[in-house]
């Protein structure tokens, strides 16, 4: 089943810039789609365009068949509820003030509340919280501390535990291991790939890590100079079909 549908997305930046040049592809349901690409290339530019955080110029953005660019923010908030985010950086992206506890609280006030949760129960905050850590391996006493109080690996589990915490169907992993240390990334991979399963989420995975994005994906898209010059399933990553581009980044891991 298609969740997600980009079709000949466009973006130009208002120096002039086109990052992104009729991109198109599809996200079905419990899969994990990885794109890959070297620095620069549009990859963060397609995230953001991809949870409304840049409008985009030209194409079409659909979530379960339903058109999704030109909504306003406020038609787009049950969209954004499906799709969650987590980025680069984790010490970015806590507040460095509020306590671990109370950033994990954040997505359920801001858009669940109602909502009835599968997977998780809101009894208490407490007991939620506890709940939300336990997803991603972490002591429920990790609630009580604030950001900087965490490793590296520790805030983005965190953050990956805020993400999934009202239920998306979709999570942008845009570089999500990129700023750890190697035996974190590795860890969280494996995370990430059991959370898909246990969740039955379907991720799209934007990295330049080649190695990790064929760890865990099942169909892979190759990025350059803001296009998609190459597709295929992971297991085609070696075949003598491949575009020169993607045979020059096999290469090169
Ligand atoms: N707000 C902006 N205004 C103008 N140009 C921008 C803006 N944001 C990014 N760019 C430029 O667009 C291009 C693509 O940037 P983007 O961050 O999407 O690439 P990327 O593939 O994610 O790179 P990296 O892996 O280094 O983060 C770069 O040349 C960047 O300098």
């Amino acid at each position: 089943m298609e969740l997600m549908k980009i079709s000949h997305v466009d973006k130009t930046y208002s120096n002039g810039l086109k990052v992104l040049d009729n991109v198109s592809f599809s996200l079905e349901k419990g899969e994990c789609l990885g794109i890959i690409g070297e620095s620069g290339c549009g990859k963060s530019t397609l995230a953001r365009c991809l949870l409304q955080l840049e409008p985009i110029d030209a194409g079409e953005i659909s979530i379960n068949g339903e058109p999704v660019q030109n909504l306003t923010k406020k038609n787009f908030k049950p969209f954004r509820k499906q799709m969650q985010a987590v980025f680069q950086n984790p010490s970015a992206s806590l507040n460095p003030k509020l306590k671990i506890r109370d950033s994990l609280m954040d997505p359920y006030l801001q858009f669940g509340g109602q909502k009835e949760l599968q997977h998780f129960s809101y009894t208490s905050k407490e007991n939620y919280v506890g709940q939300l850590l336990e997803a991603v391996e972490l002591p429920a006493c990790l609630g009580d501390r604030y950001p900087h109080e965490l490793s590296g690996g520790q805030q983005q589990r965190v953050t990956i535990s805020r993400a999934i915490s009202i239920e998306p169907e979709i999570m942008i992993l845009d570089e999500p291991t990129s700023s750890l240390d190697v035996l974190s990334q590795a860890s969280i991979l494996k995370l990430l790939d059991n959370l898909r399963q246990q969740f039955s989420l379907s991720y799209i995975f934007i990295s330049h890590d080649l190695a990790a994005v064929a760890s865990l994906s099942q169909q892979l898209l190759v990025m350059k100079d803001g296009r998609m010059v190459d597709g295929f399933g992971s297991a085609e990553i070696f075949s003598h079909d491949r575009h020169p581009y993607t045979k020059e980044l096999v290469s090169m891991f």
